[in-house]
C-alpha cells in the first residue's frame, strides 16, 4: 500500500480565544489557551465536521441523519423502541395517547421529515434533510439503487464490519461535493484531501484494535487490508460514475487514503451522546394528570404499562451496541450491559435457551416490583454516535484534565467546559477514557490511541502502586 504522509498543521481555523500549535514531545500539535479563563466557564462550542449515530442504536432511538438530535416524534419514538412484533398489542392499546403526549409537553405536532428518494432517512426538519443532501447524502442515497448497486454492497459490508466505514463514505462525499463547488479537477481535490491529513495520524491496520483476546500478528493485518481493500472498491465503484477525476485523485494511491480516513476515526473520534427528552417528558404529563380524574388515572395506568415494558425491553435488549459502548470501556461497575451482551449472545447462538428465559424471567420479575415513581425516573436510551470535531480533534489527552466536553443540546453540537482554572498558554486537555479508572487501566484504554500517558497522574499513581507492590514482597 503506497504511503500517504500525514498529521501536521493546518486544518479548520481553532476556536476564539484559542490556538493550535506544537505541544511537548511526544503529543505532536495541541490546544491552547490564549487567555485566563476561571474553572466551570463554557468556552466554545463545535459542529461537527462529520457525525453519524451508532448503526446499533438506531434499534431504540429515532434520531436526525443530519444533526443527530431526537425526531420530534413521540409515536415514533415509541415505534422504534417498541419495534418487534411482540409488542404491537401494546403499541394498539395506546390509542393516540403518544400523539397527546406530545402536543401537551408543548412540542407542538410530531414531525417527521424523510428522504425524498425513499432510502429510510429521516430529518428533524427539512432544513436538515437538504443541508445533508447537499453535503455527501446527495452521492450515498440509497434509494433509488438496485440491490447488486455497489454502494448497497458498500452499506452491507460497513454494517457487518465497522460503523466507520460508512463515516469514511461520508467524507468521501463531501470532499467529492467540495471539489466540484470548487471547480473539480484532481489538483483541487488533494489539496483538500491535504486539508483533512493534518487530522490523520495511521492508516487503519495500525489505528485499529483487534478484538479481546486476538494479537496484531500478520494473519490480522491480512484481514484487516482485506477489509479495507474491499470497502474501498466498492465505494470508488459507486462514486466513480459521478466524478470520475476527483474520485480519480481520491484512490490515486489505492486504498491508503481510505485507510488513514478509517484510522482518523479510531484516534480522533468523540463519543456523541445526547440524552433523550422522553423520561422528562412523561415526567412532566403524569405530574399533570390529576388522580381524581377517572380517565386520568386510566391514562396514567396505560402510561405506567408502557414504562414497566420499557423498562424491561432495556434490561433485555440493551447491549453494546445500542449503548454505544464498547467492550473494555464500559465501567467495571455499571454490569448490566455486559450481562446483556452474555444474554443476547446465548440467544444468538441458540444455546442455553434455559439460562436465557431464566434472565428475562429474572428482569421481568424485578420490573414487577417497581413503584410508579421508579418507572417515571427510569432511564430512556440516548442517542450515540461518532463525530469528528476539528478543534476538539486537536486536544490532547490528561489524566487530569482541564477541559470537558458536553453535548448539553438536541444535537451533536458540542460544548467545551473548563472544569481547573485556565491561565494564558494553558495547554487545554479532555480526558479520553474513564478518570475514575486506575492507572493501569487509563494505561491500557489509551494504548487504543496509539500512545502510553505519562501525565503526572499517572506516574504518581504508578509509583504509588509499585511501592505498594514492594512492600507486598518484602
Ligand atoms: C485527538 S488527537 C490530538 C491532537 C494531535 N496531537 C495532533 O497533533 O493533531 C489524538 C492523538 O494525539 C496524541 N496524544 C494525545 N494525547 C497524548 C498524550 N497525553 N501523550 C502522548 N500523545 C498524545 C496521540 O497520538 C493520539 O492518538
Amino acid at each position: 500500500m503506497a504511503a500517504v504522509p500525514s498529521g501536521g498543521p493546518g486544518g479548520p481555523p481553532a476556536p476564539a480565544g484559542c490556538e493550535v500549535r506544537a505541544a511537548a514531545p511526544p503529543k505532536g500539535f495541541g490546544l491552547f489557551a490564549c487567555g485566563a479563563c476561571p474553572a466551570y466557564t463554557e468556552m466554545f462550542t463545535e459542529e461537527p465536521l462529520f457525525a453519524m449515530q451508532h448503526s446499533g442504536n438506531r434499534r431504540v432511538v429515532a434520531a436526525c441523519a443530519r444533526c443527530c438530535g431526537f425526531i420530534h416524534s413521540v409515536p415514533l419514538q415509541l415505534e422504534v423502541i417498541f419495534g418487534e412484533s411482540r409488542f404491537a398489542p401494546l403499541l394498539a392499546a395506546l390509542g393516540d395517547l403518544p400523539q397527546r403526549w406530545q402536543v401537551s409537553a408543548g412540542e407542538g405536532p410530531a414531525s417527521v421529515v424523510r428522504c425524498a428518494q425513499g432510502c429510510g432517512e429521516i430529518y428533524c426538519s427539512e432544513a436538515c434533510r437538504d443541508a445533508h443532501f447537499q453535503q455527501s447524502h446527495n452521492l450515498l442515497c440509497v434509494g433509488p439503487l438496485s440491490e447488486d448497486h455497489p454502494l448497497l454492497r458498500f452499506k452491507y459490508h460497513a454494517l457487518e464490519h465497522a460503523d466507520t466505514l460508512l463515516l469514511a463514505a461520508q467524507v468521501f462525499a463531501f470532499l467529492i461535493n467540495r471539489a466540484k463547488a470548487a471547480g473539480g479537477g484532481p489538483e483541487v481535490t488533494r489539496n483538500l484531501m491535504q486539508e483533512l491529513l493534518c487530522f490523520c495520524h495511521a492508516p487503519f491496520r495500525e489505528a485499529c484494535r483487534p478484538p479481546p483476546g486476538r494479537a496484531k500478528d500478520a494473519e490480522f493485518y491480512a484481514h484487516t487490508d482485506g477489509l479495507v481493500n474491499q470497502a474501498a472498491a466498492l465505494l470508488r465503484a459507486a462514486l466513480e460514475p459521478h466524478a470520475p477525476v476527483e474520485v480519480g485523485a481520491l484512490f490515486q494511491a489505492g486504498s491508503a487514503f481510505f485507510s488513514e480516513v478509517l484510522g482518523m476515526f479510531e484516534y480522533n473520534n468523540i463519543d456523541l451522546e445526547v440524552a433523550s427528552p422522553m423520561g422528562q417528558l412523561l415526567l412532566q404529563r403524569a405530574k399533570a394528570l390529576s388522580l381524581s380524574d377517572g380517565q386520568a388515572l386510566a391514562e396514567l395506568q396505560q402510561m405506567e404499562g408502557l414504562l414497566r415494558e420499557k423498562e424491561w425491553v432495556m434490561r433485555c435488549v440493551w447491549g453494546e451496541e445500542t449503548t454505544g459502548i464498547y467492550g473494555d470501556e464500559v465501567d467495571e461497575d455499571s454490569s448490566q450491559p455486559q450481562e446483556m451482551d452474555t444474554m443476547m449472545q446465548a440467544m444468538e447462538q441458540g444455546n442455553d435457551e434455559q439460562v436465557v428465559t431464566a434472565a428475562m424471567a429474572h428482569a421481568r420479575a424485578e420490573v414487577a416490583q417497581m413503584s410508579l415513581e421508579q418507572l417515571l425516573q427510569g432511564v430512556w436510551p440516548s442517542m450515540h454516535g461518532t463525530g469528528l470535531f476539528s478543534s476538539v480533534a486537536r486536544m490532547n489527552h490528561s489524566c487530569a484534565p482541564n477541559v470537558k466536553v458536553t453535548f448539553p443540546g438536541n444535537s451533536s453540537r458540542l460544548t467545551t467546559t473548563s472544569v481547573l482554572n485556565i491561565s494564558p498558554g494553558d495547554e487545554l486537555c479532555i480526558c479520553y477514557v474513564s478518570q475514575e479508572a486506575d492507572v493501569q487501566t487509563r494505561r491500557r484504554r489509551l494504548l487504543e490511541y496509539g500512545f502510553t500517558c505519562c501525565c503526572s497522574r499517572c506516574l504518581a499513581e504508578d509509583s504509588t502502586a509499585l511501592r505498594k507492590a514492594q512492600k507486598r514482597l518484602k
